[in-house]
């Protein structure tokens, strides 16, 4: 079972030499990350030792970047501190909505498949007429 965590346990952890962060009710220590976050290290240090949940949201990180927190999580917060909120996938749902909003270039690919079965077609019609 992972480390479980008070929210002022978090806070009070949390020094110019730790940088502890709460995002979606999990605990990750970024100590190591904060010069190789690609936001830089300030918005990491700005939200040391209280909840990011919301800010983190807002900027909409990529699914590489859940991938990478893994990696810096220590623990969770107790039960009774949880929100229950769970990441909101921003990239994921602006890349779906821009799917949506794309259908013309999406209907562009049958289009490919139809030129490429009549270039078949053509050339079995060059072959059998040879
Ligand atoms: C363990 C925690 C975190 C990890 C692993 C992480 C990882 C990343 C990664 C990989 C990116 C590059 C873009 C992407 O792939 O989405 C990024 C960008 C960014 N992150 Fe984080 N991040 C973390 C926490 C935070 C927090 C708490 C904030 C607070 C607001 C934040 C703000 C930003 C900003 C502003 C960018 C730049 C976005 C841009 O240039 O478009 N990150 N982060």
């Amino acid at each position: 079972m992972s480390k479980q965590f008070t929210r002022s346990e978090v806070a009070k952890l949390s020094n110019k030499d730790k940088t502890l962060i709460i995002l979606h009710d999990k605990v990750y220590d970024v100590t190591s990350f904060l010069n190789e976050h690609p936001g830089g290290e300030e918005v990491l240090l700005d939200h040391s030792g209280i909840d990011g949940s919301e800010d983190f949201d807002d900027v909409g990180h990529s699914t590489d970047a859940f991938d990478l927190m893994t990696k810096y999580q220590v623990g969770e917060l107790v039960e009774s501190e949880k929100t229950g909120n769970l990441p909101k996938k921003t990239w994921a749902k602006d890349h779906f909505k821009s799917n949506k909003t794309n259908q013309g270039e999406n209907q562009g690919m049958p289009t490919t498949m139809v030129v490429s079965i009549l270039a078949v077609l053509a050339a079995i019609v060059y072959f059998v007429y040879l």
